[in-house]
């Protein structure tokens, strides 16, 4: 049998070796409607294909006119124009004739000629005539309307209360940058640009194996139970349910057996199924006799070791080839918490970095109670951030839930935070500052 190797690194070290692994994974790009887009991450920059606003329109209801028919007045006199045919927005208007004023809608486009707009509350009478507002009513070329004179109250001079084509985004300007998140705005930015699709980073596809010949699948023989000494597997249903969250296609897979050729025959069906970018595992790979994963993968090269945190201490990481290609693998501990911890510490970074995930945020907090942490480890325990206090500049406290059992799930399902106690601190007291990994709400 293969000497296994033992490494024996930081989390800081480990963490580099599975970004390490997973950079040989392209990043993929895919092209989705505007909708299916929202929350993912852009994969190119976007450029505008058109102007926006397309074409010169109006801000205001009122009257389109010529500068020089308002300028030729006194300052503070009023001019007198006969009323052009009115504008209705989504109509491509005649040009305007001089010592005219056209009666205009907001959004309704210019007219040649027309360089701004007095708003209908400027205007004497202040109400639209008859023919525009009233369906049916023939259009008066009689009609009059009396505007303030350019440099009196209400007339300010050209472009007043014109919004130029191109002037919120110019054709060809770059409206959206790779790396950022799709929101609503974005999608209603896209939409106003006449995009009906964004270019977005592809999920990564992983399989996610369960190992352990005492674990059963939730819904197995519901009607006998667990049998003695089985216990319900939750590991995969929980690390696909994570990759979920960060945005990665997942599916799990319950190897049967703790013998190394079922897990490869197992292995190689499901990946010839699914073609994996990443497969995680959990189970199996620490002192006993019967770990399947080590005993299986270190043969392949994967290399296996200790990292220097609790929980999630044992840990596995390599690349196998699977018809041809290299696919990472990355190997948890089995206990449930323990394999949890260390895809939020090792995985679910390099998701953050270069497939999509929202990243994790760290956060300063006052720990409610002392405790102690193991020398020499980084410890994480479960908490409960609270909400922070009424006083802004006031930070946040943090409650440890449950113990540092590897095995307490109910306190990981309950908890939006871990604390991160470092290596060189074996105690922390009441009230001291610490560091957390915010991992919910
Ligand atoms: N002599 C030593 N024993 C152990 C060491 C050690 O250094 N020396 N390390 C301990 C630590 S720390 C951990 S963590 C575990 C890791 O063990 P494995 O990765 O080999 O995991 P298993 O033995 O297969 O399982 C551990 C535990 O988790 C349960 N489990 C496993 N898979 C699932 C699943 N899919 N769903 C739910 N629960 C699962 C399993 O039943 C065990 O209780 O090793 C320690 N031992
Ligand atoms: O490292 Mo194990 O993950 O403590 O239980």
């Amino acid at each position: 049998m293969t000497e296994v190797s033992r490494f024996r690194r930081s989390v800081t070290e480990h963490r580099a070796a599975v970004a390490e692994l997973m950079g040989r994974v392209a990043a993929r790009s895919e092209t989705l409607p505007l909708r299916a887009a929202l929350g993912r991450v852009l994969a190119e920059d976007v450029a505008a294909p058109i102007d926006l606003p397309p074409f010169d329109n109006s801000q205001m209801d009122g009257y389109a006119v010529r500068a020089a028919d308002l300028a030729s007045s006194e300052a503070g006199a009023r001019v007198g124009l006969a009323v052009a045919r009115p504008i209705a927005a989504g109509t491509d208007p005649a040009p305007l004739a001089p010592g005219t004023a056209a009666p205009i809608m907001t959004g309704a486009a210019l007219p040649d000629g027309a360089e701004l707009v007095v708003p209908i509350e400027a205007a004497v009478p202040e109400t639209f005539p008859a023919f525009v507002v009233d369906v049916g009513v023939e259009y008066d070329a009689g009609s009059r309307v009396s505007l303030p004179g350019i440099g009196s109250v209400g007339a300010s001079g050209a472009g007043q209360y014109v919004r130029r084509a191109g002037s919120d985004v110019g054709v060809g300007a770059r409206v959206m940058a790779a790396g950022e998140r799709v929101s609503a705005r974005h999608v209603g930015l896209a939409a106003a640009l006449g995009l009906t699709e964004l270019p977005v980073v592809a999920p990564l596809r992983a399989l996610v194996i369960a190992t352990g010949e005492e674990i059963v699948d939730p819904g197995t023989a519901p009607e006998q139970g667990l049998a003695p000494g089985q216990i319900y597997e939750s590991n995969s249903a929980m690390l696909v349910a994570a990759l979920a969250e960060a945005g990665a296609e997942a599916v799990g897979l319950r190897v049967t057996s703790d013998a190394p050729e079922v897990f490869w025959a197992q292995l190689g069906e499901a990946a010839r199924r699914h073609t994996p970018d990443l497969i995680l595992t959990s189970g199996g790979i620490s002192a006993g006799a019967y770990e399947v994963v080590k005993l299986a993968l270190a043969e392949a090269g994967v290399e296996f070791g200790a990292v220097a945190m609790q929980p999630g201490g044992p840990q596995g990481a390599g690349v196998i080839e699977l018809d041809g290609h290299g696919v990472p693998v990355v190997a948890f501990p089995g206990n449930p918490v323990s394999s949890y911890v260390s895809f939020e510490m090792f995985v679910r970074p390099v998701l953050a970095e270069r497939f999509g995930a929202a990243p994790r945020r760290r956060q300063r907090a006052r720990l409610k109670a002392e405790t102690d942490s193991p020398p020499g480890k980084l410890q994480l325990r479960r908490a409960r951030l609270t909400d922070v206090a009424a006083d802004p500049a006031e930070l946040p406290s943090v409650e440890l839930l449950g113990g540092p059992g590897s095995h307490l799930m109910y306190p990981l399902a309950a908890a939006n935070a871990l604390v991160l106690v470092e290596e060189s601190t074996t105690h922390v007291g009441s009230g001291a500052m610490v560091d957390t990994l915010v991992i919910g709400e």
